[in-house]
């Protein structure tokens, strides 16, 4: 069974242009990434577990339900930050654990430089947010991380993934839940997804690299 969810929605088609275009400005894509993180969030919560309870209306007991586990979002410096708000209004109980990488540019190899994780309290269920998934070396950095903290399970959530980083998260971690909103056929040779988006940390924080 795979555990790849590719959210078919027009509304992510649509928002989808908005963050492929490169004359889209830095405030409109932010926001555009914003909308489609929460689109792939609604998938990618769709069954966690919750717990009855009854809450008083003002007019009578309802039957209710509530989120059962610990929550914790995950989001890849940089350009996971761009997921982390609208993930957090969906999830106000949910805790967030920055995990820093960036990856070499001139291998693609991903770099870690920042990590505070604790060595206790990890959450039963972890979210993590990267709107880029190219060659799956920086997710699966973070999935290590996450394993040997004592999560117990994993989900990313991508705007944009290549098909050959889905293959390599499959194979290396097969329990792991993508969700995700485009799939792109391959990388070119500085490991940029095609056709992709160009880079999602510096069009969301607004620092182009090359003029
Ligand atoms: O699947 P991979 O080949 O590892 O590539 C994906 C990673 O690359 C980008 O980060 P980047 O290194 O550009 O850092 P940034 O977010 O600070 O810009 C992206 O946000 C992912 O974290
Ligand atoms: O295409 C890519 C690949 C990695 N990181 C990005 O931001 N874009
Ligand atoms: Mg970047």
């Amino acid at each position: 069974m795979s555990l790849l969810t590719k959210i078919d929605h027009p509304l992510v088609e649509h928002h989808l242009c908005t963050v492929r275009d490169k004359s889209t400005s830095c405030s409109e894509f932010r926001t555009a990434i914003e909308r489609l993180a929460v689109l792939v969030g609604v998938y990618a919560t769709e069954d966690l577990i919750t717990q009855p309870t009854t809450i008083q209306t003002p007019i009578a007991a309802a039957n209710c339900h509530k989120l059962a586990m610990p929550i914790g979002l995950v989001p890849i410096l940089r350009a996971g930050l761009g997921m982390v708000h609208p993930l957090q209004n969906l999830l106000p109980d949910a805790s967030v654990w920055h995990l820093g990488l960036y990856r070499n540019e001139e291998t693609a190899e991903p770099v870690g430089y920042y990590d505070k994780l604790p060595s206790r309290g990890a959450p039963s269920v972890a979210l993590v947010l990267d709107p880029m998934l190219a060659t799956g070396g920086s997710v699966e950095m973070v999935i290590s991380r996450l394993k040997s903290w004592g999560v117990n399970e994993i989900r990313v959530l991508s705007i944009i993934a290549a098909q050959p980083g889905i293959d390599r998260v499959e194979r290396d971690f097969p329990d792991v839940k993508l969700y995700v909103a485009a799939i792109d056929p391959e990388l070119n040779e500085q490991s940029f997804i095609v056709p992709g988006l160009g880079d999602a940390g510096d069009r969301i924080f607004d620092t182009p690299q090359n003029g």
